[in-house]
């Protein structure tokens, strides 16, 4: 069987979680990593995952199968003007990037290339990343199986038209971010009664990974939250709390500024 080849360019936190998620999969893909002058970053990659490395990515493009852009949304229009001279029509171009979705990318390269959107998350690192992606128009089927491959190797992932990608980009690849914060706030809550850093570390990152085990085997959060919530009892009296302070509404203002920025920094308008 053909080894395909995938070369990212990018080598920084999401192309590192995504490499160590790949690397625990028996994928038979060569994989090279680039990115813009960090050498030592290369290296230590290298090193890490046993994957190959580029000080010049432009050398390598005609090589590979598969391109996975994963620098910052800010620096597409110059890697892609790079790469456009450098593509053989045959490869699938991808990016991880917020707000960059394969229209974009079709329309800045050569008539026909195909393109892709992936937005995965950091836990691709433990192989649990939700990933949410969209194909361009011009991807085969042969591609959407490399693709496939890549992806089911660092967690599940759910086919969404372009939209929805920029839609759920807060909810997928920005809300790990909300919770390790929600995380972060109920560790200082038990700390303030007195007890050490590290029990309440451990009592809360705990209780979320039992609470993350339930969600995975009942799916109903809902029902999960009334079997802990005694009638007229003491989480009742919280849950009131986080009501009158509208933690709802709070989270739901944090996806649409998420969004809201996402759009904006993948926007033509703002960057080509
Ligand atoms: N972090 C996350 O949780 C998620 C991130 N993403 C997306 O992933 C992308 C990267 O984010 P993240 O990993 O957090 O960012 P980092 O800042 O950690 O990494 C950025 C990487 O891009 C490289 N880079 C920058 N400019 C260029 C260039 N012109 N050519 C080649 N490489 C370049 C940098 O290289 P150097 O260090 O040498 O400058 C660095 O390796 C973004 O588009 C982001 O939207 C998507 C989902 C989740
Ligand atoms: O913060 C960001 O812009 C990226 C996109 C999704 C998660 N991290």
């Amino acid at each position: 069987m053909k080894q395909e080849h995938i070369l990212f360019i990018g080598a920084g936190r999401m192309a590192e979680a995504i490499l160590a998620g790949m690397v625990q999969t028996e994928l038979n893909m060569k994989i090279t990593v680039s990115n813009q002058q960090d050498t030592k970053r290369l290296h230590q990659l290298q090193n890490q995952y046993a994957v190959e490395s580029t000080e010049d990515w432009r050398h390598t493009v005609e090589h590979a199968d598969v391109i996975l852009l994963a620098c910052p949304p800010s620096e597409h229009p110059n890697v892609l003007t790079s790469l456009n001279p450098l593509l053989t029509g045959s490869q699938l171009v991808m990016t991880v990037a917020a707000g960059i979705g394969p229209s974009v990318l079709e329309s800045s390269l050569p008539d026909g290339t195909a393109t892709a959107w992936l937005m995965p998350n950091t836990s691709a690192d433990v192989q649990k990343s939700m990933s949410i992606y969209s194909y361009g128009q011009y991807v085969t089927s042969e591609q959407k199986l490399i693709f496939e491959k890549i992806v089911s190797s660092i967690g599940p992932s759910e086919e969404l038209s372009e939209q929805q990608v920029h839609q759920m980009t807060a909810v997928t690849g920005s809300a790990p971010a909300f919770l390790y914060y929600f995380v972060e706030a109920l560790e200082e809550a038990a700390a303030s009664y007195g007890i050490s850093n590290e029990q309440a570390r451990k009592l809360v990152i705990e209780m979320v990974i039992g609470s993350a085990a339930m969600l995975d085997k009942h799916r109903d959060p809902e029902k999960l939250r009334y079997q802990v919530t005694s009638p007229g009892g003491a989480t009742a009296a919280g849950i009131e709390s986080l009501q009158k302070d509208d933690f709802t509404n709070s989270l739901i203002r944090a996806v649409h500024a998420t969004n809201h920025r996402a759009k904006e920094l993948g926007s033509s308008k703002n960057l080509f």
